[in-house]
């Protein structure tokens, strides 16, 4: 059974408005428990929108949304499980920290959830483990750190809830190529090491590509794909054409496979590095 399931999902904001604009566009979706799957799309497209139906922070206007068979908002009352087990990370979350020590604000949604002091103790310390935060952090309060690790304590704080699936809008955003590594490292760690399902919303192809094994493509608030990062790298045309531009490495392989070398399908999945590329036009020219 699918986690998530949309059926004919519609999102309008100022409905009954002159500012009357359809954000989400009768979405049909299904993504599978385990799914480590990348949200892109243009400005404006719907991403966020989206996501949001996801934990029920918006009701659909039209249509459906179901976690794990259940559909949002015939119980009111079960929203507020449902936020537990889907996990939303906002863009720049570390300004949401407010705790005075970094365990504390890891220890809030744990707390929340009413889990007893020992498993939430658990928690802090596998999580903490998972992101790279050392003990002797711990203890400080989140506002002596650097930006990089204040966003590492604000997902933690969601990781720690071990929500079936988390969903990260831009985690990486405003932080530096090196800081973008660490954060997109630990969330694929953390992908890797519990195997629950992961949604990440990015602008970045690059990004995209190098992490996540599946990809959903929002494009004029409509469902263009939802499919293998390889399959939808293959129609880098019509991504082109929604301004979406397709990995660097990917367009090399497209231009050489056009030219004749064909490489096959793995260079979708987008193994960067020269080494390969080298190493796959060596064995062509000896053939
Ligand atoms: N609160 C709001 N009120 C009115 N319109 C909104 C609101 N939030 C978003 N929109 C509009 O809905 C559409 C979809 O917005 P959304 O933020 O979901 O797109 P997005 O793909 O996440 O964009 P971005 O990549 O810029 O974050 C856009 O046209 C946007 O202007």
């Amino acid at each position: 059974m699918a986690v998530i399931k949309t059926e004919d999902l519609t999102y309008v904001y100022g409905d009954g408005t002159p500012f009357r604009k359809v954000a989400v566009d009768h979405v049909n979706l299904e993504i599978e428990k385990g799914d480590f799957a990348g949200v892109i799309g243009h400005t404006g497209s719907g991403k966020s929108t989206l996501i949001q139906h996801f934990n029920g922070l918006l009701k659909p206007t039209s249509g459906s949304v179901y976690i794990d068979g259940e559909r949002l908002w015939d119980d009111k009352a079960r929203l507020r499980s449902i936020r537990f087990k889907v996990g939303l990370v906002f863009q720049y979350p570390e300004y949401q920290l407010f705790e005075e020590t970094v365990y504390k604000d890891i220890a809030f949604g744990p707390k929340n959830m009413g889990l007893d002091e020992e498993e939430i103790d658990r928690r802090i310390k596998e999580t903490a483990k998972l992101v790279g935060l050392s003990d002797s952090v711990m203890q400080k309060s989140p506002f002596e750190l650097s930006g990089g690790q204040k966003r590492r304590v604000a997902i933690a704080g969601v990781m720690a809830m071990e929500p079936e699936v988390l969903i990260l809008d831009e985690p990486a955003s405003g932080l530096d190529p090196k800081g973008r590594e660490q954060i997109l490292g630990m969330i694929k760690e953390y992908h890797k090491a519990k195997g629950n399902t992961v949604l990440l919303v990015s602008h970045s192809m690059e990004d995209i590509a190098r992490n996540v094994n599946k990809i959903l493509v929002m494009n004029d608030s409509k469902l263009f794909c939802y499919d293998d990062t390889a399959k939808v790298f293959h129609r880098s045309a019509e991504l082109e054409k929604m301004g979406l531009a397709v990995p660097q490495v990917t367009r090399v392989f497209s231009r050489l496979k056009a030219m004749g070398f064909d490489m096959g399908e793995d260079v979708y999945t987008v193994k960067f590095g020269s080494s390969l590329l080298l190493d796959r036009l060596g064995r062509k020219s000896a053939k």
